[in-house]
């Protein structure tokens, strides 16, 4: 090493030490907060909240420095005037007056050149430098050059600029997915840094960089939009569990917690939506023509008698009652035109009739035979309403005819015996009350449900109030007890000490004394089902049907979203595919549209292959551009008669010494394969970490391993064989024992 390189690699390792010096004394400052705030400092509800409100925001940074410690500064921005700034995954200040910032957060403004700059536009820097570190140790520097007049050289140049992105795409897979905080590329950077209101769609093929950049917006937004996103969060919407622990770690990483990672099975509270559908059923309950379906179930659900055929109901206070169908249309039609949701209307539809039915007692009880006035007065025919207003019979009639429903309920009623659909797509979703669980597809009508239904939270309203009525009580009891105290201690003395009964009252006290409720935004975004969120990203937003839009554009009032997808992956029956389809009802045609167009997985050589089969199905589709080539040609091979076994052994050949192998199979052959391939994880839910894991095409959506292994691929969909064949990073075989498709050849 020259001595120029090694007064280069010194020096950076001074700013590295300082740096670390400063995060432990930050570190053992927050820690140390946290420990006193857990101690007890008298019982006060204030003081209580504030120790919470403390602890959880130390805790908070606490987790983040002890989470990007290994990495923390990664790079540096040379500037012309002789400026140089520290860049790092979150932003550290040195302890003096000015709080001088020591590493930069790579999402501030600052920051940006170190990822758009170039040798054309410069954006006044010198030199860009990438610091790789293990621990807390300086390993690697690698050196841009943008001012091309400088003539400065430290020894770490890196003529091409392209090794440390090289290094990170053909370094060993985890089962993880990693941030690329330190080689987001210039049309990356532009997508996560667009701004926050309105609706971007991010579109691309297979590993341009979405998902990794979908998860870097969702950090970006939360810095830039830190005190709104932590009031009302973000939510991630993914395909799949599987998917979905793949990317967990990737906003800790960047110091973000505040997101909700969920799958559309997930976004109904209260309900595990673990059943499954056949394709078909999925894309009729994911059909738009559902919404109206739904609606008009609803209104069934608002009975009349049949005319002539009354409900006679009995009534002690002066014989039956006679709820015909002119006293029961009236009534549904006050009910109905409110415009309200079908619980909210009911209390007008109750109200009606029991007015109507009081009309009836009085006329019949008080009418004067010689066609004079009734003789019941204003106070009598009161009774009598109350009396019929209290009257179980009454209750029971009403409830028959408009009765109070619960989602859950109404929908399984309506699964039992769908209508307002075509026959056949009713055989297709028919399904037995209490036959199966709840399926991903009938969460977005659950939604369309709750909001046709309404809910009728009054008891709860009334459980609150009583609830309030006692902590009143309490407070009374408190301020009684104090007053008490007050004579006692100060009796002898003018007392210039204002007690608590003076400056507050009981209500205003009891007011205090309610819990405050201290989970994240997210962990009440979760539990709520009409959750307005900050921002909501939405990642193989392909999928999506009709249905779960309607759901996902009520979490999202404000259409502040980012959609991530690839029409050309789309496998889902019930997916929309066309974005302009997609949104058009929510926001017409006002979205930015941005595509990304390299491909950072899967080398040229896997690539031209899965595009020569898209191209196939469908010639328009463009396929990205890979980014590196291996020289290693995807290979094919004949299964003979013993298709596990030839699948065991080609596993054995891809079997890499560190990294991951996914051999992605058709579901039907799995249980014969798994049996052949040991040390194998499969099932729903397969751990990604472990070296060898068996999907079918669907699962590994999104996923992705350094070699993959695909079998029978003539039985795969074009777009799921498009998935399948575009998960590596590395290498690529084939096994069949069917003929291959056309396009594999
Ligand atoms: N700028 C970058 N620097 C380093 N790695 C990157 C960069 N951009 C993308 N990658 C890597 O490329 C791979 C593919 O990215 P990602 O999964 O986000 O792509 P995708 O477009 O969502 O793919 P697919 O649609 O096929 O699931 C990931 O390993 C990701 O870390």
């Amino acid at each position: 090493m020259s001595n120029r390189e090694n007064v280069e690699l010194r020096g950076e390792q001074e700013f590295i030490d300082r740096l670390h010096a400063r995060v432990d004394a930050l570190r053992l400052v927050a820690a140390r907060d946290v420990e006193d705030a857990l101690t007890p400092v008298g019982t006060g509800m204030q003081a209580r909240l504030e120790r919470d409100v403390l602890v959880a925001e130390r805790s908070g940074l606490l987790a983040a420095l002890n989470t990007v410690d290994g990495s923390l500064c990664f790079g540096r921005i040379d500037l012309s005037d002789g400026v140089a700034h520290h860049i790092g995954r979150i932003g550290i200040r040195e302890d003096d007056a000015a709080r001088t910032p020591l590493l930069i957060d790579w999402r501030a403004p600052v920051a940006r050149p170190f990822y758009l700059a170039t040798g054309y536009t410069p954006m006044g820097m010198r030199r860009r430098r990438h610091i790789a570190t293990e621990g807390r140790t300086v390993i690697e520097l690698h050196d841009e050059i943008l001012d091309l007049k400088d003539r400065e050289r430290t020894g770490f140049e890196d003529p091409n600029g392209d090794d440390v992105l090289l290094a990170a795409l053909n370094s060993a897979r985890t089962g993880r997915m990693g941030d690329i905080v330190r080689t987001i590329q210039a049309e990356q950077d532009n997508i996560i840094r667009a701004p926050h209101r309105g609706v971007l769609v991010v579109e691309g093929g297979p590993g341009t960089g979405k998902t990794a950049v979908a998860l870097h917006r969702a950090a970006f937004l939360l810095y830039e939009h830190r005190e709104l996103l932590a009031r009302r969060a973000v939510l991630i919407v993914g395909p799949n569990p599987t998917f979905l622990r793949y990317i967990e770690e990737v906003l800790p990483a960047l110091g973000e917690t505040g997101v909700l990672l969920a799958t559309q099975a997930e976004l109904f509270p209260g309900v595990h939506a673990t059943g499954t559908d056949t394709p078909r059923a999925g894309a009729v309950k994911g059909g738009e023509q559902m919404a109206e379906a739904l609606a008009l179930a609803v209104r069934d659900r608002q009975q009349l008698p049949a005319p002539g055929a009354p409900l006679i109901i009995p009534h002690d206070d002066g014989g039956d009652l006679v709820l015909d169908w002119e006293i029961a249309y009236e009534a549904r039609q006050a009910a109905r035109d409110t415009r309200l949701p079908h619980n909210l209307a009911r209390p007008y539809f109750v109200f009606r009739v029991i007015d109507a039915l009081t009309a009836q007692l009085t006329e019949r009880i008080g009418a004067d035979l010689h066609g004079g006035p009734n003789f019941l007065g204003p106070d009598d025919i009161a009774q009598l309403g109350s009396g019929i207003a209290v009257s179980k019979a009454v209750h029971a009639a009403v409830d028959e005819l408009w009765p109070p429903l619960t989602p859950e309920g109404f929908l399984a009623d309506y699964l039992a015996a769908p209508v307002y659909v075509s026959d056949q797509d009713a055989d297709t979703i028919r399904r037995a009350p209490g036959d199966g669980e709840w399926t991903p597809a009938d969460v977005p009508l659950l939604d369309e449900a709750a909001e046709l239904l309404g809910a009728d939270d009054s008891a709860e309203q009334a459980a609150a109030e009583a609830a309030r009525q006692e902590r009143i009580a309490y407070a009374q009891g408190v301020l009684e007890l104090s007053r008490g105290s007050e004579s006692y201690e100060f009796e002898d003395e003018e007392s210039e000490v204002l007690a608590a009964h003076d400056i507050i009252d009981a209500e205003r006290m009891a007011e205090r004394h309610e819990e405050a409720d201290r989970r994240s935004a997210a962990e009440r975004a979760a539990a709520d089902r009409t959750w307005a969120f900050g921002h909501i990203i939405v990642d193989e937003a392909q999928e999506l049907s009709p249905m779960a839009w309607r759901l996902l554009m009520r979490r999202s009032p404000t259409r502040s979203l980012t959609l991530v997808g690839d029409p050309a992956q789309t496998s889902d029956a019930a997916g929309v595919g066309s974005w302009e389809k997609i949104l058009q009802p929510y926001v017409g045609d006002r979205f930015e549209h941005v595509t990304l167009g390299v491909n950072y997985r899967t080398p040229a050589e896997i690539m031209e292959l899965a595009a020569r089969v898209v191209r196939e199905k469908n010639p328009s589709i463009a396929s990205p551009t890979s980014v590196r080539s291996t020289g290693e040609a995807p290979w094919k091979r004949h299964a003979g008669e013993n298709l596990p076994g030839a699948v065991a052994q080609a596993a054995a050949d891809l079997t890499p010494h560190e990294g991951r192998l996914a051999v992605i199979a058709p579901r039907a052959l799995h249980e014969e394969i798994a049996a052949a391939l040991t040390g194998v994880t499969a099932g729903t839910t397969p751990d990604l970490t472990r070296p060898l894991v068996l999907l079918d095409p669907r699962q590994a959506k999104g996923l992705e391993f350094d070699h993959v292994l695909v079998v029978e691929p003539a039985q795969f969909e074009t777009s799921d064989l498009y998935v399948a064949l575009t998960r590596a990073t590395q290498r690529l075989g084939i096994v069949h024992r069917e003929e291959l498709p056309r396009a594999l050849r």
